[in-house]
Parts: structure tokens; sequence; C-alpha cells
């Protein structure tokens, strides 16, 4: 990461400034070996002139980028070291790196911020090619909702078109992307790459017409295919609301048509997310300001009198027959009322038997005692 990051003070990432104009983040995603690095070449040579970009690389793994990166996390965090160190393997190791790459998050916001100011209108992150170690990890999230809080923030999602011809291939990528829309809440756009190798038709049919995507699963007989089909009734509504664009990332066709895409976006993130990010902003502000609020006193003095503030909750002396408990709902006996009402009705059966045997025995008591009586009455005349 560029010298003097540790000299930014944390105090300088201010959530209080609300959600700036610039620079709009590009968080780009998709499978490994969709093009998200060459795409991202692309990208920053076609907005260079316009926007600008300040650019981040946020792949650990990789060897080299064909790009500048003002921000790389390789210069952060050494990948093959933390593999040896905590002894992880690739995947644990990009992990590792990007938990560590966030602890550092206030600071690359404000880089971020700086760079808004320094003119970049834009900044792309290019991220790790592993996708679920981005998009499903604490860290990914950290990234993501950081961002978008404090900037207008998409993600556009690389997709490769020659791999994804096969329709149970297609339809993968497609829920891929359907979970990260949903996880994200961001403007979402598919960057249909490659389209030099083959054209990308294909994918915008079967996404506007399901007879054609059926008949294409036709082909397939397998139960993967039958899973398929039901899946692609289900993410109509998903396609409904999906922009896609054909670009090579190789060759460059498409781009002029992906910034304006881009555009869109960005106007639909201040329309439609912005509201929603504002709220979440404010929340953390105030989570912040609570944080460093002093704690209240205890007591306070009224007319030289200690009042007490708070219910203190003392544990009683033992032996005292009293206890406090932490009770959790699994922890304590559930009372049944219904039960408690048939024991109550037992109880009082069981007395009300009871009394009745004592009187059975306290009247053959009292009639034995008559006979005895009688009998020595007798006795005693004859
Ligand atoms: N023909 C063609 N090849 C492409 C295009 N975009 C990327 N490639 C090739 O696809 C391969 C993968 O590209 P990368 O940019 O490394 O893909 P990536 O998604 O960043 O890869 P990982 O980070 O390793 O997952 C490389 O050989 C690229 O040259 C394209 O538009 N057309």
């Amino acid at each position: 990461m560029a010298a003097g990051v540790d000299s930014i003070k944390m105090e300088a990432l201010s959530l209080s400034e609300g959600i700036r104009e610039a620079p709009v983040c590009i968080i780009v995603l998709g499978m490994a070996g969709s093009g998200k690095t060459t795409f991202t070449r692309s990208l920053i040579q076609h907005a260079q002139e316009k926007f600008n970009p300040y650019v981040v690389n946020l792949d650990p793994a990789c060897r080299e980028v064909p790009y500048a990166a003002h921000v790389d996390i390789r210069d952060t965090v050494n990948y093959r070291e933390v593999m040896k160190q905590y002894q992880l393997g690739p995947n644990g190791g990009i992990v590792t790196a990007l938990n560590m790459f966030t602890t550092k998050m206030a600071q690359f916001a404000e880089l971020v911020r700086r760079a808004g100011e320094r003119g970049h209108k834009w900044c792309i992150i290019d991220t790790p090619g592993q996708i679920e170690v981005f998009t499903w990890s604490a860290s990914g999230n950290i990234i993501t909702e950081g961002l978008a809080t404090m900037f207008p923030t998409i993600v556009v999602y690389v997709m490769d078109v020659v791999r994804s011809a096969c329709p149970t291939t297609f339809m993968s990528n497609m829920l891929y992307a359907c979970s990260i829309l949903y996880k994200t809440r961001l403007p979402f756009l598919v960057a249909l790459n490659k389209i030099d190798l083959k054209d990308c038709s294909y994918v915008q049919d079967w996404m506007t017409d399901f007879e054609v995507f059926q008949d294409a699963l036709e082909q397939e007989q397998s139960f993967v295919s039958n899973l398929t089909r039901t899946m692609s009734l289900t993410l109509d509504t998903f396609y409904e609301n999906l922009t896609t664009c054909g670009v090579s990332a190789k060759t460059g066709v498409g781009f002029a048509q992906l910034i304006k895409h881009i555009l869109d976006c960005v106007v639909e993130y201040d329309k439609d997310y912005k509201p929603v990010y504002e709220k979440m902003r404010k929340e953390r502000l105030a989570e912040q300001q609570a944080a460093l609020c002093p704690k209240p006193p205890d007591n306070v003095e009224e007319a030289g009198v200690a009042v007490p503030l708070g219910l203190k909750l003392n544990d009683p002396p033992p032996n005292s027959g009293n206890s406090i408990f932490l009770m959790a709902p699994g922890l304590v006996p559930q009372s049944n009322e219904e039960e408690e009402v048939e024991d109550m009705e037992e109880d009082a059966k069981g007395s009300a038997e009871d009394q009745n045997f004592q009187s059975f025995v306290q009247s053959h008591l009292t009639a034995q005692q008559s006979k005895r009586d009688k009998l020595l009455q007798e006795q005693s005349q004859s």
C-alpha cells in the first residue's frame, strides 16, 4: 500500500459527512478465469480520460497484474508468508490475507476518499480469483458495505460466455450472480466477457425467452438438467432486473456501451440504494458515537444523597436461600399451566382422600371402642 498509510488518522474517516459524490467504487467480481483482471485493465484504459480511475487490486495470490494499481493488497500482506506461518492452503491463505487487509479498512477508505478529492472519479476494485472468498467472507462483506456507506458503489459481474455456453454452467453462473445481487444489495451489471471468441446473443436469448432455454436444456438429459429447468423458472424475476453487456476484455469491444451502463448504475445507486446505505451509515455513526460516549455515572448527588441510577444486582450472601439465576428459555423447565392445574387438582384430590381415610379410621376406631365398652358393661352386669 502507499507509504504513510499508518499515519492516516482514524478520526479523519468520518461517517458524519454523508455519502460522497466520488469516487464511484466499481467492484469487479466473477468466477475464476472469467477475465476479471484483463477486464479491469481494459476498463481502466477506456475510462482513463474521463474518469481517471483509482485502481485497487485485492487479489493477494496473483503473480502480477497488467495495470498500475494505486493500492495493492500484496504490498500490505505477504500471501505466501501467511500460508507458511499459519499452515494454510491457498484458499485459507487468501481469506486470511483479506482479513488482515480488512483491519486497515479505515485507512483504505480514507485513501479512496482522498483519491476522490484529487480528481479520481472512479475507483475500480479487482477481486480474488476464488469468488466465494470475497463474496462469502466477513472481510469481503466489510469491504463492500464499508465502501457502499461512504461512496456510490456498484458491482460488475464478469461472466465468461465461452464457458457458459453449456446451459447447466450458465445456470450455475446465474445462480451465483443472483446470490451476490441479493447479498450485496447494490446496482448490478453483468459483463458478458470474451465475445471475441463467442457471440453472447445466446445468453440474452436464454434470459429473455424461457422456451429457448428449455430447448437448449433438452439436449442435456441428466438430473442436473431437471434441476436447472426448475431453477430457470425461479430466476425469471431476477433476469427482469438484470442489465447485461457483451464485452471483450482482450480486444476492448463493447466497453463504450459498458461505460454507459455503469453510469446508469450510478444513477440507480443514487435513486434506490443510497437511502438504504444512508440509513446504514447513520446507524454506524450512532454506534461509533455511543462507543465514544463516557459511561454514565452510577449515582447522582441529589441534595447530598446518593441516588442509585441503575438496578444493581449483587450476589446473595451464601446460604441465604435466595439465589439469582440467569435463565435461558432452553434451560428453564417450561411451566405448563395445564399441568400445574392438574397437579393442584391431584393434590386437592389426594388431601380429600387422606381426610376420608382418616375419618374412616377414626369412625372405625370409635365403633370398635363402643363395642368394647358395651361388652365390658354386659360382663360387669352378669
Ligand atoms: N479471448 C479472450 N480471452 C480473454 C478475455 N478476457 C480474459 N481472457 C483470458 O482469460 C484468461 C483469464 O483471464 P484473467 O483476466 O486472468 O481472469 P481472472 O478472472 O482475473 O482470473 P483469476 O483472477 O485467476 O480468477 C487469460 O488467459 C486471459 O487472457 C477476452 O475477452 N477474450
